[in-house]
């Protein structure tokens, strides 16, 4: 079964459909990109996932669990967790105290404990730093990191609460490639030795052809395709949302398909 299952999901807002009637499935163990030209409904069903936003129409289901019409909170008890940008007053912490304070969160504890527990979870907090790379910089003040090392920082955050699904919006933004490709390794590496399963958007399509197991295509808030990455590259409708975007793609010269076969 698959882990997450979306169905006939829609939403508009005033005459605009900005997700109409969707269909997808994710396992868990796959990472599930999700593309389309600007607004094509992407951060629409992002925010559709995890309870940000009410559906209008259709279904979500984690494990066969209904996630429609829940609050975002229950959600994300339920598994669905989403990497969210370290904030400015977070960037004042150190490394180790900003996953310590995410742990603590999803114990359900008083943030006013903090303070007295400076301790408390760190071997937990170290442990997750340890799978991401980043715990000999255990502490180090986040604001004195690289911004690679943020992302790794962010993703061992999202960890704490141990999605089954993890929603990552762009999580590429901003990177230079060498540490674009560093970040999407240890994501995949994460869902490999978790189970867990991973959507995220991109803009980057060498980003996608590399790491993404499947990737589903957006446009104007319909699902005009899905498959394996480099079996859609040259799929006519995917070619035709991006022409003109400045994002095409590129047709495979008989050398790249040769040492892909
Ligand atoms: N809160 C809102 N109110 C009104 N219209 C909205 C709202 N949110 C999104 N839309 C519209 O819905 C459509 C889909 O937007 P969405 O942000 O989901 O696209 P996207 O694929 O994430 O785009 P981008 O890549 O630019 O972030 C667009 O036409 C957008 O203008």
């Amino acid at each position: 079964m698959s882990l997450l299952k979306v169905s006939g999901l829609g939403k508009s807002f005033g005459g605009v459909k900005a997700v109409d009637g969707i269909h997808f499935e994710l396992a868990a163990g796959e990472l599930l990109a999700l593309i389309g030209p600007n607004g094509a409904g992407k951060s629409t069903t992002f925010n559709m996932v995890n309870g940000q936003l009410p559906a209008d129409a259709g279904s979500i289901q984690l494990n066969g669990q209904e996630l429609v019409g829940r609050k975002p909170r229950d959600i994300w008890r339920m598994g669905v967790g989403r990497t969210f940008q370290i904030a400015e007053t977070f960037a004042s912490l150190t490394v180790v105290e900003n996953v310590q304070m995410a742990l603590i969160s999803n114990d359900n504890r008083l943030f006013a404990m903090w303070r007295k527990a400076a301790d408390h979870k760190r071997d937990e907090a170290l442990a997750l730093l340890d799978q991401v790379g980043m715990k000999s910089q255990a502490d180090r003040p986040c604001s004195v990191l690289a911004y690679g090392d943020v992302k790794r920082v962010e993703l061992a955050i999202a960890m704490a609460n141990a999605p089954k699904l993890l929603l990552m919006d762009e999580p590429t933004a901003g990177m230079a490639p060498k540490e674009r490709n560093e970040l999407m390794a240890l994501t995949k590496q994460l869902v490999i030795d978790r189970n867990m399963a991973v959507l995220f958007t991109e803009h980057s399509m060498d980003v996608v052809f590399a790491y993404a197991d499947r990737m589903i295509v957006l446009a104007r808030g319909r699902l005009i395709a899905e498959g394996k990455p480099l079996e859609l590259r040259d799929h006519p409708k995917v070619q035709e949302v991006y022409f003109g975007t400045g994002k095409t793609f590129e047709k495979k010269t008989a050398a790249a398909a040769a040492e892909a076969a």
